[in-house]
């Protein structure tokens, strides 16, 4: 079995090209200007093995024409397979241990319990009632940050929690469980949180629902685009929530018709803030900042305009990928904000400044590069393993459809970047009797949430979808995520792989892709600082390739 590249932190400083122009995309979107990033990089004199990234209970060497194929110059495994259970009881009792504890160490919890982060009891208890016994890392550093009133960009790898690490301190504070019993004198939103797509925005919703609990969900509002407006204006009416989660597009419109009370408003979050950031979002963004309560430590410079009258807000910004252009934002939408990361808090002011200057408006061809060329932080679990297969584009499906049985995988993400290639590669796999699923912006928002329903219920075994899903989407059932197409860049690698691999459980991620664009894997690879080993698959197995 070929070892793996060991990684190790390192500070990468981006190149001068334009990865576009290197990926050979014209498409790259332009609004990830240049990032500061500490990356993982590969270090190729300290291997590291698969088991060693806790799979050593489940590879196997083949032992039927293993010698055939390693005249070949290729190795094969037995992929790890998807249901623990199976995998368990296979093996020794020495290994099931083994494999109980490689799991457990792989998941991000901390040491201390909710209520030694100072979350109120009757919050704790709302938590225990809905299984949240222990704190992620990222939680035990953020909540008592955010509740020392601090403005915060929080940053932690996909699927280690951020949700719940902006969540509970906003609950602490607002709604039924608060610490004080103070009654509410204003009818206004106390929490504005804003997420760049509906689904995004309507899974949030679900997990303040969640702990708020069935008595007091009515508190929450969603405000997502594609839903009727007027019912949601009238839910503002009727219901009072104080706490509404929206997309900027609705918020923003709502708040510009007089609907949306928001000067008083304590917290404002930005979820998946670096997406907010684009060009797209950024008149509705702006409206949200200027009406969402007012920027802490602004109090002197606005005594004597209508600002005066409002709140100050708490401005919390969230991600996995935190390129330059947020800790910019951080520095202009927040006063003394920290830097929050599953283990450190520290002042973004103590970040080294910007290496290049940078225009607002859009990147210049350096930024980019900038941008693109350097590895978002542990941006990825470590429980993920990623591999890349060649194929012919007329072959893709059918590698797709080996791979799929290949790992045995239960429930799959496909992601494409062409709506018209999704649809027909949904009609390939249908035909072959595969039952998939398509997610993308074409469809009405009704439809998009009755899919994606279907996909969790496990109705389809495999949604292909586009960069719509590739952001927050929570599916913990979700054994393998595959690029039927290559994503533009490693910040876009990193959130579609993250959809797998929730939470300390074992992923996999394989890049489908073809001979020329074999580079761009690698590049992403040294930039994500993860391996991406080169593998096919072959009489229903995943068979890993020798460098
Ligand atoms: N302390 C906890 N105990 C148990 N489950 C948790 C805990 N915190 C979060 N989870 C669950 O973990 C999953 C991932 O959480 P969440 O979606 O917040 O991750 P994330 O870091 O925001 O991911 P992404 O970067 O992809 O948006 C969710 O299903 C959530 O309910």
């Amino acid at each position: 079995m070929p070892a793996l590249a060991a990684t190790r932190v390192l500070l990468l400083v981006g190149d001068t090209l334009s990865s576009a122009k290197l990926y050979g995309f014209s498409r790259i979107a332009p609004r990830y200007s240049t990032v500061r990033f500490l990356g993982r990089v590969s270090n190729e004199s300290e291997p590291l093995t698969l088991a060693s990234l806790g799979f050593r209970g489940e590879i196997k060497r083949s032992l039927g024409n293993e010698k055939n194929k390693l005249k070949q110059g290729i190795s094969t495994i037995e992929v790890p397979k998807r249901r623990e259970n199976k995998v368990i009881s296979r093996e020794t009792n020495a290994v099931k241990k083994k494999d109980r504890v490689d799991i457990a160490a792989l998941a991000p919890f901390a040491a201390k319990s909710f209520s030694e982060l100072g979350l109120p009891p009757l919050l704790v208890e709302r938590l225990e009632k809905e299984g949240y016994t222990v704190p992620t890392d990222v939680q035990a550093a953020a909540i008592p940050t955010i509740l020392k009133d601090h403005d915060v960009v929080i940053q932690s790898y996909t699927g280690s929690g951020k949700t719940l690490a902006y969540l509970l301190p906003i609950l602490s504070e607002v709604g039924p469980h608060k610490k004080d019993n103070e009654p509410k004198t204003t009818t206004d939103i106390e929490a504005v949180v804003v997420a760049p797509s509906r689904e995004l925005g309507m899974q949030i919703v679900r997990e303040f629902e969640k702990v708020l609990g069935p008595s007091d969900k009515r508190l929450v509002q969603q405000l997502v685009g594609g839903a009727n407006k007027s019912r949601q204006e009238e839910a503002l009416r009727k219901n009072k929530p104080v706490i509404v989660v929206g997309t900027p597009g609705r918020l923003a419109e709502i708040s510009a018709s007089g609907k949306l009370h928001t000067h008083n408003c304590r917290y404002l979050v930005l979820d998946e803030v670096d997406e907010l950031l684009a060009f797209n979002f950024r008149e509705d963004m702006h409206r949200i900042l200027e009406h969402v309560g007012k920027k802490s430590g602004a109090g002197q410079n606005v005594a004597n305009s209508p600002k005066a009258r409002r709140t100050e807000r708490r401005t919390i910004m969230v991600s996995a990928t935190v390129p330059f252009s947020v800790i910019r934002a951080a520095r202009s939408w927040g006063c003394d904000p920290l830097l929050v990361q599953a283990k450190s808090v520290v002042p973004i002011e103590s970040l080294p400044a910007a290496p290049i200057k940078l225009s607002d408006s859009s990147s210049s061809a350096n930024e980019q590069t900038q941008s693109q060329s350097q590895a978002p932080v542990q941006s990825l679990p470590p429980s993920l393993t990623h591999y890349y297969s060649v194929a012919r584009i007329q072959h893709k499906v059918d590698t797709l459809r080996r791979c799929i049985h290949a790992l045995e995988a239960k429930c799959v993400i496909v992601f494409m970047n062409h709506t018209k290639q999704l649809k027909d590669t949904v009609f390939k796999l249908e035909a072959r009797g595969m039952k998939a699923a398509e997610l993308h912006g074409d469809l009405s928002k009704l439809t998009r949430s009755t899919i994606l329903k279907k996909f969790r219920n496990g109705e389809a075994r495999v949604l292909l979808t586009n960069e719509l899903s590739a952001r927050g989407l929570d599916i913990p059932e979700c054994d393998l995520v595959v690029n039927l197409e290559l994503p533009t860049d490693s910040i876009h690698y990193a959130h579609r792989a993250g959809r797998t691999g929730r939470l300390g459980r074992r992923g996999t991620v394989v890049t489908i892709c073809e001979e020329p664009e074999v580079f761009v894997v690698k590049k992403m690879q040294k930039q994500l600082g993860v391996v991406i080993q080169s593998c096919q698959f072959a009489e229903g197995q995943l068979v890993v390739n020798e460098d």
